[in-house]
């Protein structure tokens, strides 16, 4: 379990991270998810102990990372694919892992099989492409067998049947009971991998709950209707507690009833409906908007994030 208590992390004038808490629990897949530059590769980086808080506590399995002892047993993370030594086998960059973390050698092997990296391990890093250093990437996670997973934009690069395996893959891992972690800046990717979402912008904590929950808070019905008398279907609509606005060609977009309903109340008020459709805002559009507000404050901002500088710790 991952459990992050009113983080925040400040570089200079940006905050990065502000007063985030919230509880990654075992036996799901939870996406972790917001635009560019909200702050999650921040907060992975404060919850793996890789970089210290300005204040707040992340602890995993109750414990803090900060001191890194725990190792690839305990904590696999996935965070820069192209983080490794391009001069190195996939084999040998893994087996020195397995080395420094008292892993045995065979299972090399067996995570290399696992993400069909087996065929290429003997090739230097450098040659492969940037879909293959993910799974090397995946495979360095999954080395130690580890209860807790960690996994930053793993779909970057995948081919579509990458996709389709890496989503699986975290399906099995989660139902092993394990902890996984997954970050990415799209919806549409999170809809289809996940359960659970935490969702933050501006460094600031938007929603923690199922995707399913998420999809029925944030997205919105709406109902077009078409009829020969607007303004008096409008007027009984509204009455009804309906928002009502006027679409294209005379038709009308209602909110707060659903189809059903209207076409019941034109019934009761002896209205010809010409057309009623319902249509719903996909979770992506749903998504945008929840989080609109943090991407027009980083592009509006963008030179100031600049001139606060780096705090010296390597990203
Ligand atoms: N070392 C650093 N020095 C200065 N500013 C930083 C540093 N690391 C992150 N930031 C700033 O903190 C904010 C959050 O960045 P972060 O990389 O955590 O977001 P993100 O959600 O992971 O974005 P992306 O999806 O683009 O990777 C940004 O404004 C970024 O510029």
């Amino acid at each position: 379990m991952i459990e992050v208590n009113e983080l925040t992390k400040r570089y200079g004038r940006t905050t990065a991270v502000h007063n985030l808490t919230f509880t990654v629990r075992p036996g799901h897949v939870t996406g972790f998810l917001g635009p560019n530059g909200a702050g999650k590769s921040t907060t992975l980086r404060l919850i793996l102990g890789l970089n210290d808080p300005t204040s707040g506590t992340a602890t995993v399995d109750r414990r803090p990372l900060r001191d890194r002892s725990r190792g690839l047993r305990h904590v696999g993370a996935l965070l820069d694919a192209s983080d490794v030594h391009g001069g190195r086998s996939g084999r040998a960059h893994l087996r020195a892992l397995a080395r420094s973390n008292a892993i045995p050698r065979g299972r090399v092997e067996e995570v290399l099989r696992e993400v069909g990296l087996a065929g290429a391990a003997g090739r230097r890093i450098g040659g492969y492409s940037l879909g293959m250093k993910q799974r090397l990437g995946i495979a360095t996670a999954l080395l130690g067998d580890p209860p807790v997973l960690f996994f930053d934009e793993p779909l970057n690069g995948l081919d579509p049947e990458g996709v389709l395996w890496v989503r699986g893959l975290f399906r099995r891992l989660a139902a092993e009971g394990r902890t996984v972690f997954v970050s990415s800046h799209l919806m549409s990717e999170m809809e289809n991998t996940a359960d659970q979402l935490i969702v933050i912008g501006r460094g600031e904590l938007i929603a923690a709950e199922s995707v399913t929950e998420f999809a029925a808070r944030a997205t919105r019905q709406s109902v077009t209707v078409r009829t020969s008398e607007p303004a008096t279907l409008a007027g009984v609509l509204t009455a009804a507690g309906a928002a009502v606005q006027p679409g294209e060609g005379g038709a009308l977009t209602v909110t707060g009833l659903d189809a059903n309903r209207i076409g019941e109340l034109a019934l009761e008020h002896q209205l010809l409906l010409q057309e009623l459709t319902a249509s719903t805002a996909s979770l992506e559009e749903a998504f945008m908007e929840l989080t609109a507000d943090s991407v027009e404050y980083l592009a509006g901002d963008a030179g100031d994030a600049g001139d606060a500088g780096d705090s010296g710790e390597h990203r």
